[in-house]
């Protein structure tokens, strides 16, 4: 029998990487998917193992290919944004990375507030000076670990390291460059003022290349390591945002995409730079003359994973474990019988970046159970959410949709009750791995062919907003700001 012709996307997100084969009509083939966690070895820090990542991937890929006969007619690749992976000369890491969730560059960040200033960076970059943005852990680095910084000849993101491993040339591309900090997502090309102005090396930035066009080819070495045909051409892909939004099909500026993965996203076009006192970020899409803009949640899906692990004692946050507590938060009733969660473990940045803000549960009573907290953090999360978007729509066309991706898509009580919060109908799709699935597409593009499928035919149903849930979400988003304007700054002059 022929081989199917395939195109492979791999997403590396921040709880597991994701590999799905699609066929030219976009449908998944095969999928895989591997997970890691996320080591925090001090309070504010987050780390993860370039080794473990790569290993992580090998499995996947090996898994999808395991699945059948395929022609891999090429490779893309999509990951988690904004973390800082360091490379010697032989793209040996040399350090674990400090992804995206890391809080640790406080007084970096204010090195930078003072040298080039908050609002000079977000209008050159359209991201906000924020601890977790490679720029800054660099800058860390040089900080604390001097001899790290000085042996480093490349600082490259996520994603790019797995590209690195893939096809043995380090590259960046403009979609993730700019969350870095040191790109400018006008213009597109690095932005070696502000690397200047701060003495950063601008040598360790690596070249850059555009997201749908060919990176290289998987070497002999990766094609052992993964079973892939050495020579496989390999895209230069793109962040798990742009990427996602690719597979969803974000054209139209009435539609925004809501991902709940570890952290949580919305995410819409706009038609060029916004202001930086809008709130929300600002990113290139993988398309030229395109951007998004983005609201964040820095803790979702890794906040539900805290309650199981941190509050009930659980040893891990295993899928299990995960659609148990899910399953019993849906049993309490819309509002968690008065508990209140302020999701913000490891800080916030967006509507702003503070990353001292901490998470908090308002209300305990006796009546309250695990579940509970669980339910009102998926409440937090989307009244978050639903506080972004609601930025995003003062400038143009409101949001009139929510087109919904990641693990939290999964679950009947995320959609829901984003649906409330944010008083809009929520699209939910047969398919669940948009990023990884964009990825691939990006991989056909590459390669001059095309994945043809219309996003709008796979939306499998479409969860109205609740008019009750509305009422109760709008009164809470109220009551929760009150609260978190009160006792934050209380907390912020607390000891750590
Ligand atoms: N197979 C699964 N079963 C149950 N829950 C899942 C599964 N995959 C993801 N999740 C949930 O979604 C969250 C991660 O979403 P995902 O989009 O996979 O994240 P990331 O891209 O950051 O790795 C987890 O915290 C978990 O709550
Ligand atoms: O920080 C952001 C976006 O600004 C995150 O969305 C990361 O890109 C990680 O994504 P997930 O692993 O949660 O999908």
């Amino acid at each position: 029998m022929a081989a199917t012709a395939v195109y492979l996307g791999v997403d590396l997100g921040t709880s597991s990487v994701k590999a799905v084969l699609l066929d030219a009509l976009g449908r998944t083939v095969a999928d895989a998917q591997v997970r890691y966690g996320v080591s925090r070895p001090r309070p504010s820090w987050a780390e993860q193992d370039p080794e473990a990542w790569w290993r992580a991937c090998c499995e996947a890929i090996r898994a999808v290919l395991g699945a059948g006969a395929f022609d891999v007619r090429a490779v893309g690749l999509s990951g988690q944004m904004h973390g800082l992976v360091l490379v010697d000369a032989a793209g040996a890491p040399l350090r674990p990375a400090i992804i995206w969730s890391d809080a640790r560059s406080g007084a970096q960040v204010r090195e930078w507030d003072r040298v080039v200033g908050g609002d000079a960076v977000e209008a050159i970059t359209g991201m906000p000076v924020a601890t977790g943005m490679l720029g800054v852990s660099l800058s860390w680095v040089r900080e604390n670990e001097p001899e790290t910084y000085l042996a480093a000849r490349y600082a490259v993101l996520p994603k790019d390291y797995v590209r690195f491993r893939l096809i043995g040339e380090i590259a960046t591309e403009a979609t993730d460059a700019a969350g870095s900090l040191l790109y400018a997502v006008r213009e597109r090309e690095p932005a070696l003022g502000i690397a200047a102005a701060l003495g950063l090396d601008a040598a360790l930035l690596p070249p850059i290349g555009q997201s749908l066009s060919t990176a290289g080819a998987v070497t002999a070495e990766a094609g052992e390591a993964t079973g892939l045909a050495p020579g496989t051409p390999v895209a230069f892909g793109g962040g798990d945002q742009q990427m996602a939004a690719l597979a969803l099909g974000l054209e139209d500026a009435g539609s925004a995409a809501a991902a709940i993965s570890s952290g949580g996203t919305v995410v819409r076009r706009t038609p060029a730079p916004l202001e930086p006192a809008s709130g929300v970020h600002v990113m290139p899409a993988a398309r030229p003359e395109q951007w998004f803009a983005m609201g964040v949640v820095l803790a979702a899906g890794l906040a539900v994973d805290w309650v199981v692990t941190g509050l009930l004692g659980r040893p891990t946050a295993s899928p299990a474990a995960i659609e148990r507590i899910m399953a019993e938060a849906a049993g309490v009733p819309r509002g968690a019988d008065g508990l209140m969660a302020s999701p913000h473990l490891g800080g916030t940045r967006t509507p702003v970046v503070d990353a001292r803000a901490r998470a908090h549960l308002f209300g305990l009573g006796y009546q309250h159970s695990g579940a509970h907290a669980a339910r009102a953090v998926v409440e937090g999360v989307c009244l978050s959410l639903a506080g972004s978007l609601a930025r995003m729509s003062t400038a143009g066309e409101p949001v009139r949709r929510l087109v919904m991706t990641g693990g939290g898509a999964r679950f009947p009580l995320w959609r829901q009750t984003l649906a409330d919060a944010a008083g809009l109908p929520v699209l939910v799709s047969s398919d669940l791995e948009h990023a990884a699935m964009g990825a691939a597409m990006a991989g056909a593009a590459a390669v001059g062919e095309e994945i043809a499928f219309d996003p709008a035919e796979r939306i499998r149903m479409t969860v109205e907003p609740d008019p009750a849930g509305v009422e109760l979400y709008r009164e809470r988003a109220g009551t929760l700001a009150a609260l978190e304007a009160a006792v934050g700054p209380l907390l912020r002059g607390a000891p750590a």
